[in-house]
């Protein structure tokens, strides 16, 4: 790339740039997408939207970790409709791999990119109340349902210049620890915080009018038309509440939501920043 190139590149971005600058954007990292390269570039991605002003929260997941340390433990992960059964030992688990593992790891990626001063702040749902949840239901174990986001914590951190990275252990009023699914957990972040964009970053391009063939990504689409895909055969466990998430996102005040591929380096630059839309769009209206 000549130089001149390189400066049309920076130039493109400086709309984008105008629109987000003092915007909130959720993104959100699938377990899927988790990976040591990929993760050193989304930290890089993070820490630039951070210089021009975007206010960026990274929730993250980590399904397949979990999976990996229940089966080293002898215990063989349970799902009913995407969602984990999941026992006490299992939430024990859950809050050890998502927490204490995958959560300092992020931290530590981010801070080991932000030069002299260290920006990134782990937190769980667990803390000050982040996120408070009911029981989704008995069969599940203790699965949650958020109710309430203290999205002031999160724009509190923010102001200070600082990036909060969460965890999505959620607590109830007593304070007992609950599994949250991450996707939903991202979407009653962005809503809260009432976030220009949600970005789900997985380990696919987006939707797939066929999920075994990648070349039949689906662009973009209403939220109205996202609720008739949810229930159709196409659409596999992992995709729905990912397909939830956005349609409830948009649908209650986040501006756009996204699926992207978290294994393309800078995909969530590329999105935000250039004229290149990557992955599956979603908007409420049909005003494209
Ligand atoms: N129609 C579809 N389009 C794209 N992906 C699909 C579809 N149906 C099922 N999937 C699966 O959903 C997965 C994403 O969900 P999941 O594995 O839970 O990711 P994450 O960890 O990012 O939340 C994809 O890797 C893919 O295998
Ligand atoms: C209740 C429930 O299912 N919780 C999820 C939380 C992690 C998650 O959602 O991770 P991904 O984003 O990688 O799928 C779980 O235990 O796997």
């Amino acid at each position: 790339m000549t130089p001149t190139e390189t400066a049309q590149v920076l130039v493109e971005a400086l709309p984008y740039i105008r629109q987000f600058a003092g915007k909130s954007i959720v993104v959100k990292l699938g377990g899927a997408a988790i990976d040591r390269e990929s993760d050193l570039a989304l930290a890089q991605d993070v820490l630039l939207l951070r210089s021009v002003g975007v206010r960026c929260v990274l929730v993250h997941g980590g399904g397949p970790q979990v999976d990996t340390m229940l089966r080293r433990v002898g215990k063989e992960p349970e799902f009913r409709d995407g969602l984990r059964v999941t026992d006490e030992e299992t939430l024990e688990i859950v809050r050890m791999v998502l927490v204490g593992k995958i959560n300092r790891d992020l931290v530590a990626t981010i801070n080991s990119q932000a030069g002299a001063e260290p920006v990134a702040v782990g937190v769980s749902g667990e803390d000050a109340g982040l996120l408070t949840v009911t029981p989704a239901d008995r069969a599940l174990g203790f699965v949650g349902n958020v109710t309430g986001v203290r999205a002031e914590l999160l724009h509190r951190l923010l102001d200070d210049g600082l990036t909060p990275v969460v965890s999505t252990i959620g607590a109830n009023a007593e304070g007992q620890p609950y599994n949250v699914n991450a996707d939903e957990a991202a979407r009653a972040i962005a809503v809260a915080m009432q976030a220009e964009k949600i970005v789900y970053l997985t380990a696919v391009p987006g939707l797939l009018e066929d999920p075994k063939d990648e070349n039949t990504l689906v662009h973009r689409l209403t939220s109205a038309e996202l609720r008739d895909r949810i229930e159709h055969e196409s659409v596999g466990k992992g995709m729905i509440p990912k397909l939830k998430a956005c349609a409830d996102a948009v649908d209650q005040g986040v501006g756009f939501a996204h699926i992207i591929d978290g294994r393309v380096h800078h995909s969530l630059l590329i999105e935000l920043l250039t004229d290149h839309g990557v992955g599956t769009m979603v908007k409420r209206e049909a005003s494209w």
